[in-house]
């Protein structure tokens, strides 16, 4: 998160970290007990090895009570994800065993209702991703809020000329946004998860290249049925 600032300790109970070795690639968030929801390309250079996936923390290193590390059984990427383009960015993951649930764990509920947000709602984004153009890595989460951009705005030929689909949205990146290790983290916009931060390279904090978000109403059908499917 550029331009942000320290979240306050736990008000993001949903929030999770997903982690390789100890290292956290990138965010995401508690959709039911045993379900995360995140970003497809956060997978792309871990040759197949499964996340881990840590729930209740705000410091990354730091012991703090209610923080646990759970295995993944099963990571679903969205079928129309790939590595060419932002298309159906999402990454589902079941966790070994239902999360507990508690005042530092929760599950955070996604929009269902097919309406884009209105242009210029603000919303916020955390994450521990970078918080300097240099790439430092914060320990303790961070959060920024961003103001909604308009499809019409983001698609400019001088933003992301025409590449913002319906399944898509855009908040302003002037000084403030999301960076790399951000990713799957998920924009919440008057306490509803809207979008997932997706995970594409793309410049951080340049107004030219607004945040790009993966809406999540239109996949609500893909992640009932991955969900129902895998409910063993
Ligand atoms: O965050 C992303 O957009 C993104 N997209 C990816 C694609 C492949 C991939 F193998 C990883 C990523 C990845 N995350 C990262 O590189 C994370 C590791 C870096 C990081 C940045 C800040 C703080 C902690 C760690």
């Amino acid at each position: 998160i550029l331009g942000g600032r320290e979240a306050r300790p736990h008000l993001r109970p949903h929030m999770a970290s997903l982690q390789l070795d100890g290292e956290h690639i990138c965010g995401g968030f508690l959709i039911a007990e045993q379900w995360v929801l995140s970003a497809a390309h956060c997978t792309e250079e871990t040759d197949g090895k499964l996340f881990q996936v840590l729930l209740g923390a705000h410091s990354l290193t730091e012991p703090e009570p209610h923080k646990r590390l759970y295995r993944v059984r099963a990571q679903i990427p969205h079928p129309g994800s790939n590595v060419y383009n932002n298309e159906d960015d999402l990454l589902l993951l079941q966790l070994e065993e239902k999360a507990e649930l508690n005042e530092h764990v929760q599950v955070l509920p996604f929009q269902r209702e097919q309406r884009d947000v209105a242009a210029g709602t603000v919303c916020e984004v955390a994450g521990w991703g970078t918080v300097t153009h240099s790439g430092r890595r914060p320990d303790r989460l961070q959060q920024v809020e961003r103001p909604v951009l308009s499809r019409d705005e983001c698609n400019h030929r001088t933003r992301h000329d025409h590449s913002i689909t319906p399944n898509m949205m855009c908040t302003d990146s002037r000084k403030r946004d999301t960076c790399k290790g951000d990713s799957g983290g998920p924009l919440v916009c008057n306490g509803v998860a809207e979008a997932v931060v997706t995970a594409g390279s793309r410049v951080c904090g340049n107004y030219k290249k607004p945040g790009i978000y993966t809406r999540i109403a239109p996949y609500a059908a893909w992640i009932d049925r991955v969900m129902g499917a895998l409910s063993g």
